[in-house]
């Protein structure tokens, strides 16, 4: 019989060594310290078995970002059940506990990135971000058909980021729905530690900014370098690889990219978790030379809560609808339910009427951040459309300028 309960802090070392055994991991000290951190400034909820941990689960106490408004929302993480309990309902336990209390706490969304794709669909997440990965060739240099912005530049200290790009990033959040904040022990932590937690072989974090003296930063760009190496015949040219680029104008992100393409001494940009509609694509002149090599789903959102979801984000157009939505783990949004939304702002209420579109939860949340299409979904069989038109009439609403976009993996 499994106990679902509170993890206190005297457990955080068990539930990290449960962690490090699903995940088949074996950090140094200076990576436990982190996590112990981390996990210390997280919700925790345990799976017991009489004494043992046998299930665990943390939640950050992040603020999400979506379209018009910021709404709290626990992101999920360190999702682990032990191999000899695998299989017996232990992670459903949990999550059906995790959404009780988030529900409890008022947090209409939940977030989480998957270890595995097919885990969380069957929760009620949905795939509602996309990361592209994008390789520049930078054994030339970057052609580029917009004039960078020729600011000064600057490197940062990482000690000083927080404080010098912590509210650069802030500002991005508004931007671009599916951004988590990010507190100082998650700066720290994740994004300036000195030790890449994957890659024992890359740089501390650089950081570099543009903008002129007293002003506020126009831009940065996050980095960390490997050098190049003989392995046989081939040399490999050195790495750039960038954690995270922001700027203003497009002219600040060019000189950006300019800056990392040209740095001595390597031959290839890698730019992981970058947006799909990054301007990079846009603005290169040669896209022989900046290819976008991978495209993978990135933030997995939860509706915990949808008509506090739906009516605390804005709508770019009219749209007057009756869904028909199911959801089994959370029976309170399941049913009919008339939606009436614009600008102006969005009403969700029980209704009697015939549905115009019928969907899971999950459809519901992948388009809730404007990064996938209905009418995509109802090409997929995954949603089903009564009323001829009333997909796109629904895109049209939930449409944001840039594509919802999410860096921070956690
Ligand atoms: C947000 C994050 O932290 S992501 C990290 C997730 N953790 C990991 O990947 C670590 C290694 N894996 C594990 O610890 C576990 O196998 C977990 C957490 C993925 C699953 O825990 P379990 O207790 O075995 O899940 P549970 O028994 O509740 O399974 C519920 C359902 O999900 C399915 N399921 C569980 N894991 C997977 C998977 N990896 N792939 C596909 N289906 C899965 C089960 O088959 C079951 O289906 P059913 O309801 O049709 O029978």
């Amino acid at each position: 019989m499994v106990d679902i309960r509170e993890v206190p802090e005297a457990d955080i070392d068990r539930a990290q060594e449960l962690a490090y055994l699903v995940f088949h991991d074996r950090p140094d000290e200076e990576g436990r310290a982190r996590h112990r951190t981390l996990l210390g400034h997280c919700d925790r909820l345990g799976a017991y078995e009489g004494d043992a941990l046998v299930g665990f689960m943390a939640a950050h106490r992040f603020r999400l970002s979506v379209p018009g408004a910021d709404l709290p929302c626990p992101g999920l993480t360190f999702v682990a059940v032990a191999p000899t309990h695998r299989r017996r309902g232990v992670l459903t336990a949990l999550m059906a506990e995790q959404l009780r209390r988030t529900g409890a706490a008022g947090a209409p969304v939940a977030a989480l990135w998957a270890s595995e794709a097919a885990i969380y669909g069957r929760f009620g997440y949905g795939s509602a971000t996309q990361g592209v990965t994008i390789e520049i060739d930078s054994t030339r240099p970057l052609a580029l058909r917009i004039a960078p912005d020729r600011r000064p530049l600057r490197m940062i200290d990482p000690a000083d980021a927080p404080a010098l790009i912590g509210p650069a990033h802030e500002a991005t959040r508004a931007l671009r729905a599916g951004r988590p904040s990010r507190g100082p022990e998650r700066w720290r932590e994740e994004w300036l530690c000195e030790q890449d937690e994957e890659d024992e072989e890359l740089s501390p974090p650089r950081i570099i900014a543009l903008g002129d003296p007293g002003e506020p930063l126009a831009g940065y760009v996050i980095y960390r370098t490997k050098p190049g190496g003989d392995s046989g015949p081939v040399r490999t040219p050195g790495l750039v690889r960038v954690d995270e680029l922001e700027a203003d104008t497009p002219a600040v992100a060019a000189a950006l990219w300019e800056c990392v393409a040209g740095l001595d001494l390597t031959g290839r940009v890698s730019a992981w978790g970058r947006p799909a509609d990054d301007p990079l694509l846009h603005f290169a002149a040669d896209r022989d030379q900046v290819k976008v090599t991978e495209v993978f789903p990135a933030l997995w959102l939860r509706l915990v809560d949808v008509r506090a979801a739906l009516t605390a984000r804005s709508w770019a157009a009219p749209v007057e609808l009756v869904l028909e939505l199911a959801d089994v783990r959370l029976p309170a949004n399941a049913g009919r339910f008339r939606l009436k939304a614009g600008p102006g702002g969005a009403t969700y209420e029980r209704a009697a009427q015939a549905p115009d579109l019928e969907l899971d939860v999950r459809e519901l949340a992948a388009c809730y951040l404007g990064g996938t299409r209905v009418v995509e979904l109802v090409v997929a069989g995954l949603v089903r459309e009564h009323t001829p038109g009333a997909a796109a009439t629904l895109d049209a609403a939930l449409r944001t300028e840039l594509l919802p976009h999410t860096a921070d993996e956690f």
